[in-house]
């Protein structure tokens, strides 16, 4: 995908104002500008923020229009991806979780550049953000899965949407986790590349064995 159609692309499947055009090329340059103080993305993609980064993050959305009411976490939200596109394409509230402290700085920065109201950063662990079940929980190279639910598992109910980006391995990655975890699971075809794949699941609980308690 060209930078070309990954622009093509938003404007197909979203309704996208020119405010939230703003939003969003606010938003790569000020990925781009931060990109001499931390490492955000990796070099080689610099040249495709809109197809590798920006789309690749907007179409969680589309696998989420069936999800119910609450709020969308961004688990390990990095440079904000994909919680700031999101918040810019969406009205949901929205809770990014981030550890690092340069990087919690810099969503700050982007939330109120944006005028992102509805979004909010946890600057912390994963593990110790307080219990409420999300509406939709989101985690682009976060975490292997069977880590990302342990962390995350106290955040979800039965009803949440759980949208995984997992590159080549998502198979592979759903196969190791369903020891431990069951749950409705299906594997999407990313638009931006085509051996890459979501995991989509709902459902998600802990499959107890014997002698944990
Ligand atoms: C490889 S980066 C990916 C960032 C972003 N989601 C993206 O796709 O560009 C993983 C991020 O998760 C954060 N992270 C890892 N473990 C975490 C945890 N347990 N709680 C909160 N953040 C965590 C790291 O600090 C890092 O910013």
């Amino acid at each position: 995908m060209t930078e070309d159609e990954a622009r093509a692309w938003l404007d197909q499947h979203f309704d996208v104002s020119r405010e939230t055009w703003l939003k969003l090329e606010r938003f790569v340059a000020l990925l781009l500008a931060e990109m001499d103080r931390q490492n955000l993305i990796a070099e080689s993609t610099r040249a495709h923020v809109w197809a590798r980064h920006i789309v690749d993050s907007a179409q969680l959305l589309t696998f989420a229009r069936d999800a119910g009411e609450g709020r969308w976490v961004d688990l390990g939200s990095g440079a904000g991806l994909p919680g700031i596109v999101v918040a810019a394409l969406t009205d949901r509230p929205l809770l990014m979780v981030e550890s690092r402290r340069k990087r919690v700085d810099f969503l700050q920065e982007v939330v109120e550049a944006l005028s992102l109201h509805h979004a909010e950063i946890f600057g912390g662990r994963v593990e110790i953000v307080p219990r409420g079940a999300a509406g939709v929980i989101s985690a682009r190279a976060y975490a292997p899965l069977p880590r990302l639910f342990e962390s995350a598992i106290h955040l979800a109910d039965e009803k949440t949407l759980w949208v995984l980006p997992k590159g080549r391995k998502a198979q592979n990655e759903l196969e190791a986790a369903r020891p431990a975890w069951q749950g409705a699971f299906h594997v999407e075809q990313s638009v931006t590349d085509a051996d890459s794949a979501i995991i989509v699941a709902r459902s998600v609980k802990s499959v107890r064995r014997k002698g944990r308690g």
